[in-house]
């Protein structure tokens, strides 16, 4: 398995006291597979994400890449080799054309950066050449993901993460986007995982987890 949740919660300080968000949420994730989590809001979907790419250690519990807890492969080691993550804000260089943005995504993560490869990677998710040299700011929200996603392809890792990639997105620009998602892990065997409250994305999806009280069930649920 590329990836393991085991029986891992996960707490926030509050005023008074912590508040458990996971509570012994376990599931194995194949590579190969996408997977969209669904749940209602406020139910921790973000929060297994971030701790699933990398970004924050769970309180209790143990993630394991490839067999090795995380702690011992260290996050950041972690986040440079293996996980990419699609935020829901995107996070481009806003200064930056769209090609700059992939080419510093490939320095950050030791590949040579290229504008060639730049360029091909964003003609692949569906940016023309001419999109590629224009600030990202001018790009239309469905644009910037697509961008956001062609920097994660930069980094060629086995591991995408990505937080309600649809959201903002006109149907047809959704489902290019659920299309790229199905042909990353169907084609090149990456293991995509994707919070999402569309259940029209779920639907495509491998396999529908739902996220209620603290843990992790296998179907979509009525989230
Ligand atoms: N950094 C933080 N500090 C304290 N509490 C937090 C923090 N991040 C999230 N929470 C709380 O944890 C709970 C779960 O939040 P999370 O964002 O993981 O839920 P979600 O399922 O992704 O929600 P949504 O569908 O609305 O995006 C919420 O009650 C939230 O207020």
């Amino acid at each position: 398995m590329i990836l393991e949740i085991d029986n891992v919660s996960h707490a926030y300080q509050g005023a008074r006291k912590q508040r458990w968000v996971l509570k012994k949420a376990s599931h194995t994730f194949a590579a190969g597979t996408f997977t969209s989590i669904l749940g209602p809001s406020g139910s921790g979907k973000t929060t297994l994400l971030s701790l699933a790419s990398g970004l924050d250690l769970p309180t209790e519990g143990t993630i394991r890449y490839r067999g090795t807890d995380l702690r011992t492969l260290g996050l950041g080691a972690y986040r440079r080799k293996h996980a990419a993550t699609i935020f829901q804000s995107y996070n481009l260089l806003t200064y930056m054309t769209a090609a700059q943005n992939i080419r510093t995504a490939m320095e950050i993560t030791g590949h040579r950066s290229s504008r060639r490869r730049a360029v091909e990677l964003l003609e692949r998710v569906g940016i023309t050449a001419d999109d590629a040299h224009r600030n990202v700011m001018q790009l239309s929200g469905g644009q910037q993901q697509r961008v956001a996603i062609a920097r994660a392809l930069a980094c060629e890792v086995d591991l995408l993460f990505a937080d309600e990639p649809t959201g903002n997105l006109d149907a047809d620009t959704a489902q290019g986007i659920i299309d790229i998602f199905r042909e990353l892990a169907h084609e090149q065997g990456t293991c995509v995982i994707v919070v999402t409250h569309s259940t029209h994305l779920a639907r495509q999806s491998d396999q529908a987890l739902t996220l209620a009280k603290g843990r992790i069930t296998v179907g979509a649920g009525n989230g």
